[in-house]
């Protein structure tokens, strides 16, 4: 498979993160020698690690090659794929659920995949209309399908518990490439399958 650019970071050091965190404990006024403090710098520094794991995976790796002939021509969907990231402002969890649909073109990809692809963006630091549209055009990239439509329904905690304090808004972003661009028919076939879906799971 030919190797294309996914905006991946590969480093990341968890000294220097555990450095920061005891400079932001210290700074806030904590004691960061108190006992339940004593292990939060390198806590921390292995939950960013795992958070941003995103920008250390590699598409090949996860797709394995589990591309496979078929002569559907049908939409095939892939609902309430849940998710957690980062929004790149304030570094605060925004989650939710992800819904990808492809119209394959000769191939189908191992339903596993999808899920596996929305984890990879969603594990980095993130705007959500970035991560909607890297999810898709990777899909579009890897699969050449006809077309792929991605929607993304979450809750921003940066807008929840801090600054506008609103809890009840829910952020919906779209990305479509191919048939699900040009064709307005498609397009709101993929809107009535997203429109039931269960929207309390992700309301604060
Ligand atoms: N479009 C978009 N905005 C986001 C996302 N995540 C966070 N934001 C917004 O990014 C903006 C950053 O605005 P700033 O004015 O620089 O930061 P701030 O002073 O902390 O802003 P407030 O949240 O309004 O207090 C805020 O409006 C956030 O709500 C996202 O995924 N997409
Ligand atoms: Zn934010």
């Amino acid at each position: 498979m030919k190797t294309m650019d996914y905006d991946t970071k590969q480093s990341s050091s968890l000294p220097a993160i555990e450095d920061s965190v005891a400079t932001i404990l210290q700074a806030i006024g904590e004691d960061s020698d108190r006992e339940g403090l004593l292990k939060t710098p390198q806590r921390v520094a292995r939950m960013y690690r795992e958070l941003t794991s995103g920008y250390r995976t590699d598409i090949h790796e996860i797709i394995n090659d589990a591309i496979f002939a078929s002569e559907d021509e049908d939409m095939v969907l892939v609902k309430d794929i849940s998710f957690s990231s980062l929004c790149e402002h304030h570094m605060l969890p925004f989650l939710g659920k992800a819904h990808v649909a492809y119209i394959p073109d000769g191939n189908i990809i191992g339903l596993s995949k999808i899920p596996r692809i929305v984890e990879m963006y969603a594990r980095r630091l993130q705007v959500q209309e970035r991560m909607t549209a890297q999810i898709g055009k990777t899909l579009f990239d890897v699969l050449k399908p006809r077309g792929v439509a991605v929607m993304v329904e979450s809750v921003h905690m940066c807008a929840i518990i801090r600054g506008v304090k609103n809890h009840s808004t829910t952020m919906t972003t779209t990305s479509m490439f191919g048939s699900f661009k040009e064709d307005r028919h498609l397009r709101s076939e993929f809107m009535e399958h997203t429109a039931n879906t269960s929207r309390t799971s992700i309301h604060w």
